[in-house]
């Protein structure tokens, strides 16, 4: 099932392109109960990543909601906000994550925050998929 979701997230990122570059391209879909309640990708550069996308998209309450995200959410405050600080402060307790950022100002750090802020974080889901389309994207943002 959740696999579905991650796919979803893999599928919209694809409407990031070509405006999102050189930032790469990112899909991000909040699930409820088994139900896509928002989703979001990656903005022309200098605009909203696909995290603040999805959550600006919704205006439920964030009780039981897992946001799918096809990279590692960004850990430090670049052309936009640092989407680690932001899925903490939405109220989101569990982020299913496909792939780390190979950016070395990311790397396992935006995993580490939300870790600490005790949001229970899962990597590796479709990550062959995910690698395939976003590899090319990666390292040049
Ligand atoms: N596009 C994208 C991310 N892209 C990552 O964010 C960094 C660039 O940040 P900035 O200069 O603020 O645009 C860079 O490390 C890039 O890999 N991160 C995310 O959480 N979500 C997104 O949708």
């Amino acid at each position: 099932m959740s696999e579905i979701f991650m796919l979803r997230a893999l599928q919209i990122s694809k409407s990031a392109l070509p405006d999102c570059t050189p930032n790469p391209p990112v899909g991000c879909v909040l699930v409820k109960n088994d139900f896509i309640v928002s989703e979001g990708f990656t903005q022309a550069i200098g605009g909203n990543h696909a995290e603040v996308q999805a959550l600006n998209s919704y205006s439920g309450s964030t009780e039981n909601i897992t946001a799918y995200v096809t990279l590692e959410p960004c850990s430090y405050v670049g052309r936009t906000p640092a989407c680690a600080n932001t899925l903490i402060n939405s109220g989101i307790k569990r982020v299913v994550v496909s792939m780390l950022d190979p950016d070395p100002r990311n790397s396992g750090k935006g995993v580490k925050i939300l870790e600490q802020a005790g949001v229970q974080v899962e990597i590796g889901l479709c990550n062959d998929q995910v690698i395939h389309f976003l590899a090319p994207y990666l390292g040049k943002s």
